[in-house]
Order: structure tokens, then C-alpha cells, then sequence
């Protein structure tokens, strides 16, 4: 599932079609406005030149005649003057437009391209996306290009003036002499490869910068992140990752620092050729006006002409370097848009039912797991079990055992390295992945919480009762938190979260049980309940309650349940313990102690510390 080469010239492509399809509208006017505005100078420029050849003229017959007159008088001197003001008004007024076309321009691609970047994001269904360091390298870069977009619409704009500036510019510069434009084009050539190599050493340095750059990222948002606020000030960890991230930014601008010094050299040293091929046709039409080959108006129609070309010349320079580094840090968009996930959906819509009892429930067959792009051995190894329909089965085992990596290929979140897990028989992999999950009831591990209100962190669990007051009042009230919608100022309406504007808190277990609810919406559809840890923020009492609400919603479901609370896992109709991913031991509780292997000894030492919660008393 790595990421595909591109070539900039692809990736330019690729980005100018987007610009294209994002704002069709504003391009085409921008290209109107800029007509004008490329084009205007060089008409001012064509008018001066007559109204100073007319004044000259003027002045050398001695005539002592009013101004006024003389300018009144003389239609082409009057018509020059009015046209040249008329044309900078027109400049003028129209830039003000164009500043706010490009504007428009700017933020409409920038949010076209952003929402197919989120788009595909969010739909991507593996969710190794989110935890392999490559990915997570390429989500950095398709950052810094979002950020290159802008740059491109700027570009793109500025491109459109350069381009109408150069031709009449070209133009007007031949009538000097045919080799005047191509002395100042081919004198100005190599500062445009010169730009590109600059560009792609520097696009190389942030490149393979890019996890140096994530990880300063990461350093500033643990810095700015509320959850580790406390924590950070509680440890006085301030000079730990303010240290950690300045000394990643130093790396990251040492190296960006050096590749532009060697840059500005180079481009200097090139763009003095430019110079020089603007020396020889200046020169050449100062000494055409004073051997009366030019006038007066010649020479500065010429001389404007001749630093006008070079100007639009270096802005296309600019813009093609600006571009050839626009189309490589765009690239990572399109590599990430071409990525195709491994954890495809099936085609199947409609879940099987399991012909036959032994098709029934959930098979593990030689299930083993290793996470896509480590080289850690394989975190789970030939796992084989049956889960029969209405059967709850507890996950124990030490911590980092795998039990999690478990609830995760259950839920198809990732999908076995080997082996196969079969849903009634069939494998998960064949089963249409929405209509599967509708099915799963989970509250995972590290459960989200929402930036939402009360009535969406627990309505997004079945999307079509949102609004549904009764039905989220009842999950509500069986996850056991029905008094928020009292205790909070505006019930359901409530947003949930310090960042939101009036955002409440919950406290740790509130949220854990707010996941429940959640998880509950979807309860009348689900044929399989998965509960990570599911009351590891709650104390003794609540975790009774939990327990209780369990066993009672999980009666006629299958279940997994994972917890380290072997009290849970005494309710569960079959223990598995879990050992460096693989099965140890699995049976009922009884079964297991009276083994009296790895299980007797955990419930054991368990329950002497919980000697007073009736839930342990079987033993001592
Ligand atoms: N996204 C990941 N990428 C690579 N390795 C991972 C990833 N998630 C977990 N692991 C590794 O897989 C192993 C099993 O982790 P898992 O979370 O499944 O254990 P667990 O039994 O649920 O542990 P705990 O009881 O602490 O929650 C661990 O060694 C862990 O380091």
C-alpha cells in the first residue's frame, strides 16, 4: 500500500487540472483583468514615446504659442495624452478587481483540494493510514502541499500578467531589431534551470525531512494539546519537548538554510548574464539616438520596452522555478489520492446467517497478525477459536499480549497477515464493510470524543435515530448517564468538549460511558458486541453497574469483551488467556481455575486485592 512515484510534470499536470476544475469561473476572469493589466504598460509605453516625439517636435520650432493650444491644437499629442491617462486608470481600477478575483481563486482551490484530500481520507478503510510511519510521512507532505496550492493559484494568476506583459513586449523590442528579443530570452535562459535544480534540492531537503517535521509537529501539539497540559506542568516537562522540538527545528532550518545560500549564489551568478543581455541592446539604442537613427521618444519607448521584457522574463524565471517546486510538493497530494488501501470492503451487502450450527458465529482459523510496515515479530500467531451466536468471551492476558490487535481483526479494522476469520461461515474480507460494521456494536480501547454535542457523541452511533430524543434517552439511561440531560445546561443540545465555544467537560468515566451509549444506539442490529476495556475509567461501583448492563445487552449476541478486571471475565461464558499472541488457555472460569495455570494464578492475586467485592469471592 506504499505510495506511487510521480513525476513532477504529472504531478504539475495534475494540479494546473484541479486549479481548472476548482474555479473555472474566476480563472477566465482573472485572465480578462490580467489581459489588461499585462498589456497596459506596454501601451503606455507605445504612448509616450508619440507624446514625447510630438513635444520635441514642438519645441524645435521655437513657437512661443499657449500650452493649452498647442495641446488643444494638436489632435494625435491630445489623443496620445488621453488614451496613456485613460489606459492607467483602466490599470488601475481593474488591479483592485484582480486582488480580489485571485482571492476568490486562492480559497476556492485551496478548499476544493483540501476536501478531496479529506475525502479520501476519511473514507480510506484502512486504518493503517493512521499508524504507519510512511503514511503518516506522506499526510505531513500533503500538508506542506495544501499549503503550495495557494502558491499555485498565485502563480497561475501572475503567470497570466507575465505572459501578456512578454508578448507585446517581444513585439514592440523586435522593431528594434529581430535579435533584441532573442538576446534578452537567451541570456535569461539558464537562470531558468538554474531555479529548477534550486527548487528540487530544496523540495529533496524537506523531503527527506518530512518525519523530522512530523515529529516537531507532534512536540508542538503535545506542547499545545489540552490532554497533556496538566501533565506537562505536573512533571515540568516544558524544557523537555520545548528542547526536543527546537533542536528538530534547528536540524529542519540548518539543512533548508544551507540549500538556499548555495541557491541565492548560484541565481545571482546567473541572473548577471540576464544583466548582461540587457546591457548590449540598451546601449545599442542610446547610440541609435544620438546618430538620429531613434528620436527622443525612440529611446524611451526602447529602454522602457527593453527593462519591461526583462522584468516579465524574470517574473516567468520566477514562476517557472516557483512552479517546477509547486509541482513537487503537490506530488504527495496525488500519491495520496491514488492510494489504494490493502483492507478493501467485500461486495457482499447482505451478511450471511450461517447455514448450519457449525457455520455459525465467528471462526478464527490460524489467524496471525503482524502490523504493515514494522519488522516487530507477528503480534498474534495462529489464533484458532470458535465464537458461537450468544456467546460472550472474555480477552485476558498480560498487557501487550495482543488482545486489542484481536478486537481490531474482528471488527475488520485490519485484516489477518495469514490465516481467516469467517462470519457465519463466510470470510470477513468478502462481506461488504459498511453493512458489516452495522452489525458490530464497539467501544474501543481509546474511544473518541467527539467535539460534538451530548445528542451527536451518542446519536452518530446510528445515524438515523439522531434526532430520535426516546431512542438516545433510553441508551442513556442503560449506559447510566440519563442525568446529563438535567445536570447539563442545555440537555442534549450540550456541546461536549473544552474547545468548543460553551464546550462542557465530562469527566473520564462520563466520556467512557458516553462511548457506551453510543455503542448502545446501534445495539437492536448488532449481532456481535466488542467492548475494549470498556470500564477502565469507571470505579467499583460503576464497574458493577457496566458489568450488569453487559451481561444483559449481550444475552443472545455474541460478545468479546477485553479487560484486565477478571471479575468481568468470571461473567463471560468462555475465558481465552493471551500470551505473546497466542492462545495459552481458554475455558469457563471454572474450568480455568481448577487448571490452576496462568489464569488461577492472575484471578488469584486479583482477588486478594478485591477481597470485599462479591464478584471474586469463589476464591479463598
Ligand atoms: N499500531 C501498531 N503498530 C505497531 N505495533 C503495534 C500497534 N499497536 C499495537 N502494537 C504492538 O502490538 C502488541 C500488542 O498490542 P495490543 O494493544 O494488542 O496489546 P493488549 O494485549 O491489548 O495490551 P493492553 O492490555 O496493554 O491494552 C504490542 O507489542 C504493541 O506494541
Amino acid at each position: 500500500m506504499l505510495p506511487q512515484e510521480l513525476t513532477p510534470w504529472q504531478a504539475l499536470r495534475r494540479s494546473l487540472r484541479l486549479v481548472a476544475q476548482a474555479a473555472p469561473r474566476e480563472l477566465r476572469r482573472l485572465a480578462y483583468i490580467n489581459l489588461i493589466t499585462g498589456i497596459g504598460p506596454s501601451i503606455s509605453l507605445l504612448l509616450s514615446k508619440i507624446v514625447i516625439d510630438e513635444v520635441t517636435a514642438y519645441l524645435k520650432q521655437g513657437s512661443t504659442d499657449p500650452p493649452m493650444e498647442v495641446l488643444l491644437g494638436n489632435s494625435l499629442l491630445l489623443w496620445s495624452v488621453a488614451i496613456a491617462l485613460g489606459v492607467n486608470l483602466i490599470v488601475d481600477s481593474v488591479d483592485a478587481i484582480g486582488t480580489n478575483l485571485f482571492a476568490s481563486l486562492r480559497d476556492r482551490v485551496e478548499g476544493f483540494v483540501r476536501g478531496k484530500v479529506l475525502d479520501k481520507v476519511s473514507y480510506f478503510d484502512d486504518i493503517a493510514l493512521f499508524e504507519m510511519p510512511e503514511l503518516l510521512n506522506l499526510l505531513e507532505l500533503t500538508e506542506k502541499g495544501l499549503a503550495r496550492v495557494q502558491r499555485l493559484s498565485f502563480i497561475v494568476a501572475a503567470t497570466f500578467v507575465g505572459v501578456f506583459t512578454f508578448i507585446p513586449s517581444v513585439l514592440v523590442s523586435a522593431s528594434i531589431g529581430w535579435w533584441v528579443p532573442l538576446v534578452l530570452v537567451v541570456s535569461a535562459t539558464p537562470s531558468i534551470f538554474v531555479e529548477m535544480r534550486h527548487h528540487r534540492k530544496s523540495w529533496r531537503v524537506e523531503e527527506t525531512q518530512s518525519s523530522v517535521s512530523r515529529k516537531m509537529g507532534i512536540y508542538s501539539k503535545a506542547i499545545t494539546s489540552p490532554d497533556f497540559a496538566k501533565e506537562i506542568r505536573l512533571f515540568s516537562l516544558q524544557d523537555v519537548l520545548l528542547d526536543r522540538w527546537q533542536g528538530l527545528f534547528e536540524t529542519l532550518f540548518s539543512n533548508m538554510e544551507q540549500v538556499r545560500r548555495e541557491g541565492t549564489l548560484t541565481v545571482m551568478a546567473w541572473s548577471l548574464l540576464g544583466g548582461l543581455g540587457v546591457a548590449a541592446p540598451y546601449i545599442f539604442v542610446v547610440l541609435g539616438v544620438l546618430n538620429r537613427t531613434f528620436t527622443v521618444g525612440d529611446l524611451a519607448l526602447y529602454t522602457g520596452i527593453i527593462l519591461q521584457l526583462r522584468r516579465s522574463l524574470f517574473i516567468l524565471i520566477a514562476h517557472t522555478g516557483d512552479l517546477y517546486d509547486v509541482s513537487l510538493a503537490t506530488a504527495p497530494i496525488f500519491q495520496l489520492l491514488d492510494l489504494e488501501p490493502q483492507l478493501v470492503s467485500g461486495s457482499q451487502r447482505v451478511l450471511p446467517s450461517g447455514s448450519d450450527r457449525a457455520h455459525q458465529g465467528i471462526q478464527f482459523q490460524q489467524v496471525g497478525f503482524r502490523y504493515p510496515g514494522t519488522d516487530q515479530p507477528a503480534v498474534l500467531e495462529n489464533l484458532t477459536f470458535h465464537i458461537q451466536p450468544g456467546e460472550m468471551v472474555a480477552l485476558v492476558g498480560e498487557n501487550g499480549a495482543g488482545k486489542t490487535t484481536l478486537a481490531k481483526l474482528l471488527v475488520r479494522l485490519y485484516d489477518p497477515t495469514v490465516g481467516q476469520i469467517l462470519w457465519h461461515g463466510q470470510d470477513l474480507k468478502t462481506l461488504d464493510l459498511t453493512a458489516l460494521r452495522s452489525r458490530i456494536a464497539v467501544v474501543m480501547q481509546d474511544y473518541a470524543r467527539f467535539p460534538a454535542t451530548l445528542r451527536e457523541n451518542v446519536g452518530w452511533g446510528k445515524m438515523a435515530d439522531l434526532q430520535d430524543d426516546d431512542a438516545i434517552h433510553t441508551v442513556l439511561q442503560e449506559a447510566g448517564i440519563a442525568y446529563l440531560t438535567d445536570t447539563l445546561k442545555h440537555g442534549l443540545e450540550t456541546p461536549l468538549g473544552r474547545q468548543l465555544e460553551n464546550g462542557i467537560d465530562l469527566s473520564g468515566g462520563q466520556w467512557q460511558r458516553v462511548a457506551i451509549a453510543r455503542a448502545l444506539m446501534r445495539l437492536h442490529q448488532a449481532e456481535l458486541l466488542v467492548f475494549d476495556e470498556p470500564t477502565a475509567a469507571l470505579d467499583p461501583k460503576n464497574e458493577h453497574e457496566i458489568y450488569r448492563i453487559f451481561r444483559s445487552i449481550a444475552q443472545g449476541r455474541m460478545a468479546v469483551v477485553v479487560s484486565h478486571r477478571l471479575a468481568l471475565a468470571k461473567l463471560c461464558d468462555r475465558i481465552i488467556v493471551l500470551e505473546h499472541g497466542q492462545i495459552l488457555e481458554a475455558g469457563t472460569h471454572d474450568e480455568l481455575m481448577a487448571q490452576q495455570g496462568r489464569y488461577h494464578s492472575m484471578f488469584t492475586r486479583q482477588a486478594s486485592s478485591y477481597r470485599d467485592e462479591p464478584l471474586y469471592s469463589s476464591v479463598g
